[in-house]
């Protein structure tokens, strides 16, 4: 009974884990070149343990949430955890 349980459990994983992949793959599609650059640089610092901050900032309307969601997206298809932390507008990413 546990094993078909545990097989359950699994398999939602993986589903969850095929949708977040897929998601990642069409949020990262969908990026503007501007905000495909900041994309690259968080990614490759966060790659590279660099511990490195940045300030994304913009008009409003101008893509912050979605480049915020693409790297989300991506994080966590690959497993990582991501801690989003904002207050008064201002949002971080460790
Ligand atoms: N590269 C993109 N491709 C398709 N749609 C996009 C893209 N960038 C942003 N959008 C869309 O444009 C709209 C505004 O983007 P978003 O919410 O990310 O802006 P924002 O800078 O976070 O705005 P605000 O500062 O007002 O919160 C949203 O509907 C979002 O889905």
């Amino acid at each position: 009974m546990q094993d078909a349980g545990n097989r359950l459990l699994l398999e939602e994983q993986h589903h969850a884990l095929k949708s977040t992949i897929q998601e990642a793959q069409d949020l990262k599609q969908g990026l503007n070149v501007e905000q495909r650059d900041v994309y690259d640089k968080i990614l490759d610092a966060v790659y590279h343990n660099i511990g490195q901050s940045f300030f994304v900032y913009g008009s409003g309307g101008t893509g912050k949430t979605y480049l915020w969601r693409a790297l989300t997206s991506k994080l966590h298809s690959q497993n990582n955890i991501v801690l989003v932390v904002t207050s008064s507008g201002i949002a971080h990413f460790y």
